[in-house]
């Protein structure tokens, strides 16, 4: 089995104006595998996925120390920002298809990045929706607006979006959060087969996703990592008091 380290972060602050939302984070990413980030409300999570590809520099005031490398390329020196999300997708928590139709939503990235010919947006379209697990109930009608799928389509939608662009990492913020029990175990289905192509980080509010499907769980206490470790011992066998209160239910 792959062991590669996708993400090397190094003593990562984050500050919005004054207030230190993530400190001397410090911590290697593998890649094929899923990472749950979990905590309780306001711990950082969502701030520490933001960072893994710069979502954050669309905040104001937002400082950032330390560095992230993305397979030995400092994400926060000199590059170039459109091609580092280019290689780090994303997929919120609430689905957002483009009000438009779903050819369209999946052909957006590929035709932003120059691609105009038919047959090849055709086999990129097809071939997303197929990774996704969404082309059987979406073939027949690709014309149609994303926005009239059920959230559990739609969210699979955003999935392919993110695909089609051919990223290395998919990062997740709470994708299920918003979905049915049977949207939620597609998508989770739908991680464990994409991490063989893909590095998933995923933020995730419910326990049991994260011992389901992570193979790594980081959790995160006011803006520290307090645990990180394989999702086996974080769930059994935790080091810190604090995380296996949180695991148990205890607080959070
Ligand atoms: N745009 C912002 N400006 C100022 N402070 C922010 C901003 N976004 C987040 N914060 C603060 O940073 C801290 C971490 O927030 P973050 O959203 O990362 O937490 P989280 O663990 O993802 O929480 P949740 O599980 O509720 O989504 C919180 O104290 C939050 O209030």
């Amino acid at each position: 089995m792959k062991n590669n380290i996708k993400f090397t972060v190094e003593n990562l602050d984050l500050f919005y104006g004054d207030f230190k939302a993530l400190k001397d984070i410090n911590m290697k990413i593998n890649a094929n595998k899923i990472t749950a980030l979990i905590g309780p409300s306001g711990c950082g999570k969502s701030t520490f996925l933001r960072t893994l590809n710069r979502m954050n520099d669309l905040i104001e005031g937002v400082k950032v120390n330390g560095s992230i490398k993305l397979e030995g390329d400092d994400i926060y020196g000199d590059i170039d920002v459109i091609k580092l999300r280019t290689r780090v997708g994303m997929v919120f928590q609430k689905p957002n298809p483009f009000p438009m139709s779903i050819y369209d939503n999946i052909a957006y990235g590929p035709r932003a990045h120059g691609i105009t010919k038919k047959t090849k947006l055709n086999e990129i379209v097809e071939k997303s929706l197929r990774r996704a697990a969404i082309w059987d109930e979406v073939k027949d009608r690709l014309k149609r607006n994303a926005i009239s799928l059920s959230g559990g389509q739609q969210q699979r939608i955003c999935i392919a979006r993110a695909l089609a662009i051919e990223p290395e990492v998919l990062l997740m913020d709470e994708p299920t959060s918003a979905l049915d029990p049977i949207s939620t175990m597609k998508i989770e289905d739908l991680a464990t087969e994409l991490k063989k192509d893909y590095s998933i980080i995923m933020v995730t509010h419910n326990m049991q996703q994260a011992a389901r499907i992570s193979d790594k769980t980081a959790f995160f206490l006011l803006g520290e990592l307090i645990e990180y470790d394989t999702t086996e011992k974080v769930f059994s066998n935790p080091d810190n008091k604090k995380t296996e209160a949180y695991i148990t239910g205890r607080f959070g």
